[in-house]
């Protein structure tokens, strides 16, 4: 039996997870967290009976108490109440599927309480890697990719050396403006970045894929999870998303992982890992398949991604910097506040004056974060 806990669970990857234990008589849920959508969380505590879940806000933690007086869990609140949820002594295994840095803290509980990481929280690892990568191997934890693309590499890196790896090649699907010039997108509204071409994936993320930072942010999780340079990672526009990604070695032979575009299948393989488990759902025809193409990146367009290789290669707080300065102009441009152009003009402002620290600690991170923040605002305002 897989004791596990889930942070995130009412998002897309959480109710994907979710899912996936729905079709398994194998896995115990022992925990839930999430932001604030104590509709569904009444839901699954009422399907998955967690002992224990939290909720960020301490108004609709209680909300949700008097919901589910009629049975035998405990709702906590705030980061007490995720970071709770990440050490419970009952699990195993903690997906992390909040989405932000807010995932920082919870993460380096769970490791430190010896828990393996199925890791969705990209943003965690940007911001994080060089705590939480040192951290998982003292205390011997596994972290478990389970974005598509990292999932796929992990996959691809079965069996074989790392010291014989060349470079990576992760994919991208080049997002709903793939072919665009800059300028082109200046009047982009959120409805159109909204609209991926191949994933259904939550708001933040959405946006992320459209603007090519969140290629930019996996560049980095890459670096982190396989210790690989960011000059050997190679990004490359694979507009189906049926390659998930692929590992070239020493002797010119490249390893890819395929399959449809379904995030249940990088989400089953962190939790059957070193197995495989039957999964349900289609799957790739390859007679039907009719092409697979392959472009550069356009990094004149997608600036997010040039910056993003730029605070990869230079490593210390500029990956907090972009980050943070990324969740921000994100949340601003869903809220209509700021233009599409506007997310990596801001960042590369914030990180163009921030005072850069070499080797940040928790504490610093955060600080950075929240420095990123006001300077985000500042300029906004301005
Ligand atoms: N969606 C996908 O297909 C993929 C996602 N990822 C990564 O996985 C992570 C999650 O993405 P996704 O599922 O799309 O995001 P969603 O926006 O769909 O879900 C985010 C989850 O985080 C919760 N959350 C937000 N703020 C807080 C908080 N302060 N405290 C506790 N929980 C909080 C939300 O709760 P609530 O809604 O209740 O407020 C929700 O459960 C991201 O890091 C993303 O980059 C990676 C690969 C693919
Ligand atoms: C499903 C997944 O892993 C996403 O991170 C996906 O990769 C987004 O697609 P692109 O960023 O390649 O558009
Ligand atoms: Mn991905």
């Amino acid at each position: 039996m897989k004791q596990i806990g889930i942070l995130g669970s009412t998002g897309s990857i959480g109710t994907q997870t979710l899912e996936v234990v729905r079709s398994r008589n194998d896995i115990r849920v022992w925990g839930l967290a999430a932001g604030g959508n104590i509709r569904l969380l009444e839901q699954q505590i009422r399907e998955f009976r967690p002992r224990l879940v939290a909720v960020w806000e301490e108004e609709k933690a209680k909300d949700l108490r008097e919901r589910t007086a009629d049975l035998d869990v405990e709702i906590q609140s705030g980061m007490e109440g995720l970071c709770a949820v990440a050490v419970m002594p009952e699990i195993q295994l903690l997906f992390t599927a909040v989405v932000g840095m807010i995932g920082i803290r919870p993460t380096i509980a769970a490791i430190e309480a010896g828990k393996d990481i199925g890791l969705a929280n990209k943003e965690t690892l940007v911001a994080a890697g060089h705590i939480i990568m040192p951290l998982a191997k003292e205390k011997q934890v596994s972290i478990l990719p389970v974005d598509s693309e990292h999932s796929a590499i992990f996959q691809a890196l079965q069996g074989n050396e790392k010291e014989e790896v060349k470079k990576i090649l992760l994919t991208a699907s080049g997002g709903p403006f793939r072919g665009k010039k800059r300028e082109e997108l200046r009047h982009i509204q959120v409805e159109d970045a909204l609209r991926h071409p191949n994933w259904e994936m939550g708001r933040k993320i959405t946006i992320d894929s459209s603007t090519m930072i969140n290629k930019g942010l996996e560049v980095i999780e890459a670096r982190w999870l396989f210790d690989v340079l960011p000059e050997n990672i190679q990004v490359v526009v694979q507009p189906q998303s049926v390659i998930h990604s692929m590992v070239e070695y020493r002797d010119g032979s490249v390893m890819a992982q395929l399959g449809t575009p379904d995030m249940r299948l990088p989400i089953q393989y962190a939790l059957s890992y070193p197995h495989r488990w039957e999964l349900s759902g289609e799957r790739l025809d390859f007679w039907t398949l009719s092409r697979l193409d392959f472009e550069k990146p356009d990094l004149e367009t997608f600036q997010g991604l040039r910056l993003a290789y730029e605070a990869g290669r230079r490593g210390g707080s500029l990956p907090t910097v972009l980050n943070a300065a990324n969740e921000l102009a994100v949340a601003r441009f869903l809220e209509k506040k700021i233009g599409y152009l506007d997310i990596a003009d801001l960042i590369e402002g914030c990180m163009a004056c921030h005072r850069f620290i070499e080797d940040p600690d928790l504490a610093q991170i955060l600080e950075t974060e929240k420095w990123a923040h006001e300077e985000v605002e500042r300029r906004i305002g301005r």
